[in-house]
């Protein structure tokens, strides 16, 4: 079984790398630099980066990159692979060193979703200052957050990506719009760390590649500070502030440049696996979240 860690950085295609700059720092409160091949490198705890943007001819999600704790787990990784059946590349020379990681390998899901396996990131542990003044975003052994990923080939999909990749079932939302239709099935997944969802898989297609990214802040208060500055920077609000039944995650959602959204939350639950029991919930949130205010835009 693959032994993922957590969610480690993800890569995002920009036209426009300057313009995640300023949304990484004025919006998001997050520090960048310059990556290899004029990327941007966005840096949201001790690690170099968090997010690598690159620039391109389209704006989307390219890659999730999923952290193994040592060599001896990505060989193992490799011949998990291998006896699946799975065609995977090995990173060059030049993405691992974009990446800062000793070693690094590509696989493609049944929906065509990218995820890279690596281990040994590189950091200076230079410490993390907001230019926002945010006090810190919570990562460390849980990883930058979550990913929600479209998986039209749902079925296929979530097999690899809990009988190949090792991810676990959290729970399981039925989400329901039309009532007479069958349920858009979104099932959340954990990997070895206590964060309730470190991927989650949406059944339907996503032009940009990703349903959205999740990060999250020590207080409420950042969550409110985040949102003033995404009006003060015009940027397109997705869905409300609320609160999420399974995970209890406060949370507001926004666009980012690169086309998918971001969430900003705070409070998400701390899961013990040995004490969880996977349920099906039933309501998107305890209170607010509401999604129609993205399709006005
Ligand atoms: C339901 C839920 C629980 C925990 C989360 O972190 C979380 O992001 C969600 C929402 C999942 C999902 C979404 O992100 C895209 C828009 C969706 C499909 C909706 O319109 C309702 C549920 C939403
Ligand atoms: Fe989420």
């Amino acid at each position: 079984m693959i032994d993922i860690r957590g969610l480690s950085y993800f890569v995002a295609e920009s036209r426009d790398p300057v313009q995640w700059q300023r949304y990484a720092q004025d919006v998001l409160g997050m520090m960048v630099s310059e990556a290899p091949a004029g990327g941007v490198y966005v840096k949201m705890d001790e690690r170099p980066f968090r997010m690598l943007i690159v620039p391109g001819g389209e704006s989307r999600y390219l890659a999730s990159g999923w952290e193994l704790a040592s060599e001896k787990a990505f060989n193992a990784a490799i011949q998990v692979l291998d006896q699946a059946d799975v065609s995977w590349r090995p990173g060059t020379a030049e993405q691992c060193d974009q990446r800062g990681v000793q070693a690094l390998l590509h696989v493609t899901d049944p929906s065509g979703n990218r995820h890279e396996l690596s281990w040994g990131h590189r950091s200076d542990c230079q410490p993390f200052v907001s230019p926002q003044g945010v006090p810190g975003f919570i990562t460390g052994e849980m990883g930058l957050g979550h990913t929600v990923l479209p998986a039209p080939n749902f079925d296929a999909t979530l097999a690899f990506a809990k009988d190949v990749l090792g991810f676990e079932l959290s729970d399981i939302f039925n989400f329901r719009p039309d009532p007479s239709a069958p349920p858009i099935r979104i099932h959340f997944l954990h990997c070895k760390n206590s964060r309730h969802h470190s991927l989650a898989l949406a059944e339907y297609p996503v032009p940009s590649g990703c349903v959205h990214v999740m990060v999250e802040v020590e207080s409420m208060t950042e969550v409110g500070r985040a949102h003033d500055r995404r009006i003060a920077h015009n940027v397109p609000l997705s869905a409300t502030l609320g609160q999420h039944l399974n995970d209890r995650m406060t949370s507001f959602y926004m666009k980012t440049p690169s086309g998918f959204d971001l969430e900003y939350g705070y409070g998400g639950l701390l899961v013990d696996w040995q004490d969880h029991s996977a349920f099906e919930f039933t309501r998107v949130s305890l209170w607010g979240h509401d999604f129609s205010v993205g399709q006005e835009q």
